[in-house]
């Protein structure tokens, strides 16, 4: 099947997560037919030719058998906006794509969950699993047999050694690095360009170089 042949995809959100899946969807020849968004494309060159609908309502004007959706909405730390959009769409029956960069690697013996998104330049090897909704970001690294939750980020050029364990809603930041076998508890936040050494309890925020830890 080519690309052309898979479901048109709506696109939820105009600001600069969307811009990069976007720019990886029409590299892939995809067919974006609209993009769900309140405020006008017009800022942002790459959205100026898609049909704009302003409230998330108007998806209803797609058959959910007919169109996929991709999430575009960018992830904060401690943000759940991105996961409420999703159950929200999922539970009107729609289904989220799974996005994979060309120039991303994701080794056949990882596993990428449904609706996950591995942007430009992201490696994720054998035996590593992505979790549903995660965004790996650009750079990112995800070594072997690292275990990612669902609606994880991990950030540009982040790094989760061998065997890492992350639960649910976990966000690693920009060029974070995180040594092997360490897991991150759900909903922990790791600063950018953190050096974790040691596991990380739930909702617990670690920002510094040394490992100093900060309780939410
Ligand atoms: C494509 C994309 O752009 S994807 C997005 C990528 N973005 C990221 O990775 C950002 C990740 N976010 C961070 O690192 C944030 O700084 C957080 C979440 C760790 C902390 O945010 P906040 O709670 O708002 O902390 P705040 O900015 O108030 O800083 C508190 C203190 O921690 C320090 N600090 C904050 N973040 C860091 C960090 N990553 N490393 C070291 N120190 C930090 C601040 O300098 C400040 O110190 P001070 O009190 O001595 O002035």
């Amino acid at each position: 099947m080519s690309n052309l042949e898979l479901k048109p995809l709506v696109i939820i959100g105009g600001g600069g997560h969307a811009s990069v899946l976007v720019d990886i969807l029409l590299s892939q020849q995809r067919t974006i037919i609209a993009i769900i968004s309140p405020e006008k494309n017009g800022e942002r060159s790459i959205f100026e030719e898609f049909k704009r609908l302003s409230n998330d309502i108007d998806i209803h004007s797609y058959d959910c058998k007919e169109v996929n959706l991709v999430n575009g909405i960018g992830m904060l730390p401690k943000n759940l906006l991105r996961r409420r959009v999703n159950q929200y769409y999922l539970s009107l029956g729609y289904q989220f794509e799974t996005v994979v960069a060309d120039n991303a690697y994701v080794s056949p013996f990882a596993r990428i969950d449904k609706g996950a998104q591995i942007l430009s330049g992201a490696i994720i090897q054998t035996g590593a699993v992505v979790g549903a909704h995660t965004i790996a970001n650009t750079g990112s690294i995800v070594e072997h047999d690292c275990v990612v939750g669902d609606y994880n980020h991990i950030g540009p050029r982040a790094t989760l050694c061998g065997q890492v364990l992350t639960e649910e809603n976990v966000f690693v930041g920009a060029g974070a690095t995180v040594i092997q076998s360490v897991c991150l508890a759900q909903n922990c936040v790791i600063g950018a360009g953190a050096t974790i050494v040691r596991n990380i309890n739930r909702d617990v925020v670690a920002f510094s170089s040394n490992s100093h830890i900060e309780k939410s």
